[in-house]
């Protein structure tokens, strides 16, 4: 059986019981993200609308309920930049806002890809140089974790911000790196 949504796909059942369906989460919202990297450049989206919006991110959003992260992740890369892509399940970050649910945010990369890169309503898909990410167009701890997804470390972090006005602060921040030096785990195709 699969995992239950909020739980990585990685994850090898042991033991599961009980009956009807899992209750929803309420004080943690689940994200997926996907980076497409290939040689030395990675492919971003120009955020259009919605959170993060005129910024650059990976593509994803919301798992929906009774999806796995993978698929959402899946289908939001889709949605988002038209593609498909064998996605590996890289790090966890854990971004809170006081007064907002918890973001609980499952990064995945991609080496290669199907399909035709295409804009959508709500990205503008554009290429980077690793040497060149635009780091001060982007959320404001990028810059400390995106270098580990390149390095195929596999991380998790926790990012808290502070909400002024429209604008989401950085006040503190942790990454840490798990103990075998290359990502892991969890590859699968789509
Ligand atoms: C402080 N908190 C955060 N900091 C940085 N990044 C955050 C985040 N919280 C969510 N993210 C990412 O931002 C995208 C949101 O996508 P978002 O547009 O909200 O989702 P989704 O596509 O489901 O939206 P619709 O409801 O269809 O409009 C998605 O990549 C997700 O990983």
């Amino acid at each position: 059986m699969v995992p239950p949504p909020g739980i990585p796909d990685a994850v090898a059942e042991v033991n599961t019981g009980g009956s009807g369906e899992w209750f929803p989460a309420e004080q943690i919202r689940y994200y997926t993200n996907v980076f497409l990297v290939q040689d030395d450049k990675i492919l971003l989206g120009y955020k259009k609308r919605g959170l993060g919006i005129h910024k650059y991110n990976g593509f994803g959003g919301k798992v929906e309920p009774n999806e796995s992260t993978l698929d959402a992740a899946a289908r939001e890369l889709q949605e988002e930049a038209g593609i498909t892509a064998p996605l590996e399940h890289v790090g966890v970050l854990l971004f809170v806002v006081p007064g907002d649910k918890w973001a609980h945010i499952d990064i995945f990369r991609a080496m290669e890809y199907s399909g035709t890169i295409t804009e959508s309503d709500e990205m503008r898909p554009e290429w980077f140089k690793t040497t060149n990410i635009p780091f001060d167009d982007m959320w404001d701890a990028d810059r400390y974790w995106l270098p580990l997804l390149l390095s195929e470390r596999h991380f998790s972090g926790r990012v808290d911000f502070e909400k002024q006005g429209d604008s989401f602060v950085l006040k503190k921040w942790w990454f840490g790196i798990h103990s075998s030096s290359k990502s892991q785990g969890a590859s699968k195709s789509t």
